[in-house]
C-alpha cells in the first residue's frame, strides 16, 4: 500500500444522510477522476432512468469489475491508496428546480473494504444559494448489478470526510482541500497578453491557484512583466512554460499559432492538457500540429473572467478524457459561466461573448456621454451606466423572461423610455448590433480558413518551421524581440 499524500485524511466510515452544498465545503475533498469503471449511463437497461423533469432519488448498487480495481486519485496524487474496492453504493438525487436540473450522487465504498465515500455532483448551473440534497437510506435497499460503463452525469468525485472527524481518526492532521488540488495543477500561459492576464487573475482571485504556481511566456518584456507582478515565473521561451506546467493555455493570436505549436511540439507529453483560446483555430488544426493523442480543448473566454464574471465555452478535442472536461469546467466555472458547445458554433460565440464586452463598453461609454451631455458628473454617469448593464443582464438570466418583455416592463405609456427607444430604432441600434455579430463571425471564419491553410502548409514543411521556431525561441531566450 502506498503512502497517502501529505495532507490527505483517512476517510472514516461515514453515513451521509443529508448534504448541502454548504456542507461540501466543510468536507475534505480529494478529487478523483478515474471512474469510468463504475456506473452505467442513466438510460441504460439496467440503470435507473433519471427523469430530468422532476425531482427524484435514485439508487444503485454497483459491482466493480475487478477486485483489484485500485482507488486512484487524479493525476499528481495518483495511487494515494491502492486498496481494492469490489463493491459500492451509488446514491443520487436529481432535482428540477426553477428550470434547472441538478444532479448529485454518491458512491460509497463497501465499508469493509475501503471505507471511503465519494461524492459526485454535477450542476447544470451552480445554485446561488446552498441547496439541501437529501441522500437517505433508500439507496441501501437497491440491488442493481450494473455493467461497467462510463458515468455521464456526474461531474466530480471527491473523497470526503466530515470536518468533525476526531483527530485521532485522521492519519494526517492537515486537511486536503478541494482548492489545494488546483494548486497542484501548474497552469502555464503561452502568450501573456490580455486574455492570459484576465484568466490568470481570475484563477488567482478564485483561489484555484497562486501566482507562483503560474508560468508564462511572451516575447514582449512589457507584457510579461504583468505576470511577474502576479508572482508568476516568466520566460521568453514557450518551451519552458510547457515543461513546467500541466495545463497549458495557448493565448496567442491565430497567425502565431502554427509556429508556436511547432516550437512546443517536442515538449508536449502525456500529462499536458492544452487549452487554446486562439480565435478561429480549430481543434483539428491544433491536433494536426501536435503529437498524436495530445489532449486539446478549445476555449473561448471573455475578459470579464478577470472579475470572475466571464462567459466561457469550450470544445473537447479527439483525445481528451472526461477528466479533462472536468478540469476545464472547474477552471472556467470558477471565473464565470462555462458551457460545452459544438465547434461549429465557435465563430459566432467568439463574435458574441468573446468580442461582446467591447460592444458593451461602447454602449456604456455612449450612455454615460449622453448623461454627461445632459449634466451628470462623469464618474456617476459611468457607474450608473455600468450598473444598469449589469442589472439588465442579471434580469435576463434570473427571470428567463424574454428581453422584449423586460423592455416593455420599463417602458411606461407616454413615458420617457418610449422616446429613447424610438430614437434608438430610428438610428438603427438593433441593425448595428446584429451587423456587428455577423461581421465578427465572418472575420472569425476567414481567419479560421487562413489558419487552416497555414497549418497545412506548416505541417508539410514542419521540419523547416521547427528549425525556424527553434531559432526564434532561442532568440527570445537571448532576450531579443522577434516577431513572427
Ligand atoms: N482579448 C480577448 O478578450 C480574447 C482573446 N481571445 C483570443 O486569445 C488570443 C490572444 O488574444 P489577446 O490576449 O487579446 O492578444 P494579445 O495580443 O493581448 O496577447 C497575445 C500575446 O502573445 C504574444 N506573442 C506573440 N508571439 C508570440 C510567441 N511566438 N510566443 C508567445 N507569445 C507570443 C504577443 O506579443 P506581441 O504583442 O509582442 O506580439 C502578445 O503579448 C487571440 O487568439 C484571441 O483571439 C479569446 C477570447 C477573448
Ligand atoms: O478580437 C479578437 O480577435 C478576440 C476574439 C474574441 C475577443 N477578442
Amino acid at each position: 500500500m502506498e503512502e497517502w499524500p501529505e495532507g490527505a485524511v483517512a476517510a472514516p466510515i461515514v453515513k451521509i444522510v443529508k448534504l448541502s452544498f454548504r456542507d461540501v465545503n466543510r468536507y475534505h475533498l480529494v478529487q478523483k477522476t478515474d471512474f469510468p469503471h463504475i456506473l452505467a449511463p442513466p438510460c441504460s437497461k439496467n440503470c435507473v432512468r433519471i427523469n430530468e423533469h422532476r425531482s427524484e432519488h435514485f439508487a444503485l448498487r454497483v459491482t466493480y469489475p475487478h477486485s483489484s480495481w485500485p482507488i486512484r486519485a487524479v493525476d499528481r496524487i495518483a495511487s494515494w491508496s491502492n486498496k481494492p474496492l469490489t463493491s459500492g453504493l451509488v446514491a443520487g438525487f436529481c432535482e428540477r428546480v426553477s428550470g434547472f436540473t441538478y444532479y448529485n450522487a454518491h458512491v460509497m465504498a463497501d465499508p469493509t473494504e475501503g471505507a471511503l465515500v465519494y461524492l459526485y455532483s454535477r450542476l447544470k448551473t451552480v445554485p446561488t444559494e446552498p441547496r439541501t440534497v437529501k441522500l437517505n437510506c433508500e439507496f441501501e435497499v437497491s440491488t442493481y448489478r450494473l455493467p461497467v460503463q462510463r458515468i455521464f452525469l456526474l461531474q466530480d468525485v471527491f473523497v470526503c470526510t466530515p470536518i468533525s472527524v476526531p483527530q485521532k481518526q485522521l492519519r494526517h492532521k492537515q486537511s486536503f482541500s478541494y482548492e489545494s488540488i488546483h494548486k497542484m495543477i501548474r497552469i502555464g500561459f503561452v502568450g501573456a497578453g490580455k486574455i492570459a492576464q484576465a484568466l490568470a487573475k481570475g484563477f488567482i482571485a478564485a483561489g484555484l491557484t497562486k501566482g507562483e504556481k503560474i508560468v508564462a511566456s511572451d516575447p514582449f518584456p512589457q507584457t510579461i512583466k504583468n505576470f511577474e507582478m502576479l508572482g508568476a515565473q516568466i520566460s521568453s521561451d514557450n518551451r519552458l512554460v510547457v515543461e513546467q506546467s500541466d495545463v497549458v493555455f495557448l493565448a496567442i493570436k491565430p497567425e502565431t499559432v502554427p509556429a508556436v505549436l511547432c516550437n512546443i511540439r517536442p515538449h508536449i507529453c502525456k500529462r499536458h492538457l492544452l487549452l487554446s483560446t486562439a480565435m478561429g483555430v480549430s481543434i483539428q488544426d491544433i491536433e494536426k500540429a501536435l503529437p498524436p493523442a495530445t489532449r486539446v480543448i478549445r476555449v473561448m473566454p471573455n475578459t470579464p473572467v478577470l472579475v470572475r464574471n466571464g462567459a466561457s465555452v469550450f470544445v473537447c478535442g479527439s483525445a481528451t478524457q472526461y477528466e479533462d472536461e472536468i478540469i476545464t469546467r472547474r477552471l472556467l466555472e470558477a471565473i464565470g459561466t462555462c458551457d460545452k458547445v459544438p465547434e461549429l458554433l465557435m465563430d459566432t460565440i467568439t463574435a458574441l461573448s468573446g468580442s461582446g464586452p467591447a460592444y458593451v463598453y461602447i454602449i456604456i461609454e455612449a450612455l454615460a456621454d449622453g448623461a454627461v451631455k445632459m449634466g451628470l458628473p462623469r464618474d456617476l454617469a459611468y457607474r450608473l451606466a455600468a450598473q444598469t448593464v449589469v442589472g439588465a443582464g442579471s434580469m435576463v438570466l434570473a427571470t428567463k423572461a424574454h428581453p422584449a418583455q423586460l423592455k416593455d416592463d420599463v417602458t411606461s405609456p407616454a413615458g420617457s423610455t418610449a422616446e429613447g427607444l424610438h430614437f434608438l430604432e430610428q438610428h438603427g441600434l438593433r441593425t448595428a448590433l446584429i451587423g456587428a455579430i455577423e461581421a465578427a463571425t465572418l472575420k472569425c471564419r476567414q481567419i479560421s480558413k487562413e489558419t487552416k491553410e497555414h497549418i497545412s502548409n506548416s505541417c508539410s514543411t514542419k521540419q523547416q518551421l521547427c528549425i525556424k521556431s527553434q531559432d526564434q525561441a532561442d532568440n527570445f531566450s537571448a532576450g531579443k524581440r522577434v516577431r513572427n
